[in-house]
């Protein structure tokens, strides 16, 4: 009589699985959807030695912040600009002993996780990083990058000092680039391009774009598209066997929409032209990164890990913000989460919801932390007997 009761048990829940497999499968729902904690399963350890090469204006900080509470809540070392520092040389050429720390304890030191700007120069950052390590990074389609470079380094970048709109500079762009200014005007022409370590003035020739194509390709195994932010995330996470959490990020350093300007048709085309190896660049990796997709994840499989990524977001953002909008610098009550101002840009930030209990908002504080208070953050942590970094701008 036991016996049969438990058959019988066990049929049911037998039929009431394939119930919910067969109400997913008519009604095109993944099943995870139903049943989250079935998606948050991931084979094998997770991933901790990453390189990202954090280029310029392609939602960079918004991966450096994953990456930074990925290193702070796995209590992972990360590979921190050295002293004052806030970047690792840039728009140098990466050296190892840019990194605070690199040259203590004899040659040979390494970090788990590396993200903060750096021109790339793989032999130096071998120095630093170990031999296992995941080396990615992100692209944009350089007509909008190049726009934001433009309002972001108005007054930094030689080339844009003296030209009223980004239109009139690539109507003439030769009257305002001066090639033998060098370095300070690498924002202003293939700037990822550079950022991977390569000449942002060379020649678009076909054998030379091709060749450095494939050093990208030899170096990184992953790149992501800035446009494709949540896809790029799902494919991040999945390769990183990380869990859902650990991507799961709010946009941060966005201009508000006073300070985007928008390029003519016109000039939509001279940027691509003035920019062609950054161009050819997107468009390769663009090509690359959906037939990745592809290979990893079926359509259905990929549309519904990017809708869970959206609903924790809009969880997340419920549980932290008190407004999901962004806010200007005078909003931010908070000066220590007011993000870096520069140039014509109107850099946007978050305040938190008041009265959250201690562990929340210690989540929440990580999740808005911008990028240079992050770093501080570390490197406060990471070498508690060094001076810690100064953010002038917070005390201004
Ligand atoms: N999640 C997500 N998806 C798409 N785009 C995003 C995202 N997060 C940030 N952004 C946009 O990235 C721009 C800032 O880039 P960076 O953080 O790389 O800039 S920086 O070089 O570190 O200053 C900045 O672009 P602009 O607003 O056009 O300037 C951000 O809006």
């Amino acid at each position: 009589m036991q016996k049969l009761g438990r058959q019988c048990f066990w049929a049911v829940l037998l039929l009431l699985a394939l119930a919910v497999l067969l109400l997913a499968g008519v009604m095109h729902v993944d099943v995870r959807l139903l049943m989250p904690q079935l998606g948050d399963q991931v084979d094998g350890p997770p991933v901790t030695n990453v390189m990202f090469l954090k280029t310029h204006k392609t939602a960079s900080s918004t991966v450096l912040n994953i990456l930074f509470r990925f290193a702070e809540t796995h209590n992972l070392s990360a590979a921190l600009p050295a002293g004052g520092r806030f970047h690792l040389g840039y728009p140098w050429l990466f050296l190892a002993r840019y990194v605070e720390g690199a040259e203590q304890g004899g040659p040979g030191r390494r970090f788990n996780i590396m993200c903060n700007h750096l021109r790339f120069n793989p032999p130096e950052v071998q120095k630093v990083m170990p031999n296992d390590t995941f080396y990615f990074s992100i692209l944009r389609n350089p007509v909008f990058q190049l726009e934001s470079s433009f309002v972001y380094y108005k007054s930094h970048v030689p080339a844009f000092r003296n030209v009223t709109s980004l239109d009139a500079f690539l109507a003439s762009p030769w009257t305002y680039y001066n090639q033998s200014l060098g370095l300070s005007n690498a924002y202003a022409r293939n700037s990822m391009w550079f950022d991977l370590g390569f000449d942002n003035d060379a020649p678009p020739e076909e054998d030379y774009v091709r060749a450095r194509l494939l050093d990208v390709e030899r170096r990184f195994q992953l790149l992501l598209i800035a446009e494709h932010f949540d896809e790029s995330m799902v494919l991040l996470r999945r390769l990183l066997r990380w869990r859902l959490d650990d991507v799961v990020a709010f946009r941060l350093n966005a201009r508000s929409r006073h300070s985007v300007t928008s390029l003519s048709p016109a000039g939509q085309e001279r940027a691509k032209h003035w920019c062609a190896l950054d161009w050819r660049l997107y468009q390769h990796f663009n090509r690359t990164f959906w037939a990745r997709l592809r290979a990893e994840l079926s359509p259905r499989r990929l549309r519904s890990e990017v809708a869970r990524l959206r609903e924790r977001r809009r969880e997340l953002a419920a549980l932290c913000l008190q407004d999901s909008e962004p806010k200007n610098k005078s909003q931010i009550t908070d000066v220590r989460l007011r993000p870096y101002q520069s140039g014509r840009a109107d850099i946007l930030g978050y305040n938190l919801k008041p009265g959250l209990d201690n562990q929340t908002l210690q989540t929440c504080q990580r999740m808005v932390m911008p990028e240079l208070q992050y770093m501080a953050h570390l490197y406060t942590l990471q070498f508690p007997d060094k001076p810690p970094k100064n953010i002038a701008f917070l005390g201004a």
